[in-house]
């Protein structure tokens, strides 16, 4: 399988003050396209620092990252922002929907600055939302947002998807539901999903499993069985 995304010895430091603050101190890890990818660690370990200089929102302090053959830390701050719109969905804990815009309108928002959006009412029915699409944020359960927040992502037809905590809002069984439509997504269009979560009880789901501890990885592992999320219980 080809590589999509290449991490070489990547560093940041943080500095509050005159005190530095370590997240990353030499992180090395690839994964494939088409891989789902669970980066697992406790609270601290440097997770989402990883997500968020993969996604373009946050810059290495060294090394380099490398995403479908482009060495994104090498780009200014213009191109970053091009490389976030174009190539990058994400989904995040709390799912960010626009409050005054109905689902629709929130997909459509985002999918339209990108040149191969996919269409957003399509999106909306894959996720199970055809009868809400006209529903606003406020209207719809959490899970129901995070499908919205998802079918965003995915209508923006992007390189990969980058999921932050997506089910740390969300109760057992909405959460689980939630994870399996990502494992369809995963599965249907074959793109590259990354999940970072502090519950290691879902790596079974994954295909590689990369374990962070104080912003250094601990582990890389791929599951020769990769389980369905019905299957698995925590
Ligand atoms: N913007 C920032 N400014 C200063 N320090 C930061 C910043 N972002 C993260 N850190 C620090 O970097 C380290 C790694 O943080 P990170 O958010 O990547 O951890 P995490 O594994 O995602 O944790 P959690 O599961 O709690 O979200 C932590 O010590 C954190 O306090």
């Amino acid at each position: 399988m080809r590589e999509l995304i290449e991490f070489k010895q990547v560093t940041k430091e943080y500095k509050i003050g005159e005190v530095p603050i370590q997240a990353l101190a030499g992180v090395d890890f690839s994964i494939a396209e088409g891989e789902f990818v669970v980066i697992l660690g406790a609270s601290g370990a440097g997770k989402s620092t990883i997500l968020n200089i993969l996604g373009g929102m946050d810059t290495a302090t060294s090394g380099q990252v490398f995403v479908g053959g482009q060495e994104i830390t090498r780009l200014s701050e213009k191109q970053l922002t091009g490389y976030r719109g174009e190539k990058i969905g994400f989904v995040f804990q709390f799912y960010n929907l626009i409050p005054n815009l109905n689902a629709l309108e929130n997909v459509e928002f985002a999918a339209e600055i990108c040149k191969n959006h996919l269409d957003a009412q399509d999106i909306l029915h894959k996720v199970g939302l055809k009868d809400r699409i006209k529903n606003f944020p406020s209207q719809l359960s959490g899970g129901e947002q995070q499908r919205v927040a998802i079918a965003r992502a995915v209508a923006k037809n992007p390189l990969l998807l980058l999921c932050d905590e997506p089910t740390g809002a969300l109760d057992y069984v909405t959460g689980k539901s939630v994870l399996k439509l990502l494992q369809d997504v995963n599965r249907e269009t074959k793109k590259c999903v990354v999940l970072v979560t502090h519950n290691s009880a879902i790596a079974p789901m994954a295909d590689k499993i990369i374990k962070v501890k104080s912003g250094r990885i601990e582990s890389v592992a791929i599951n020769k069985v990769k389980h369905s999320v019905e299957g698995i219980e925590w």
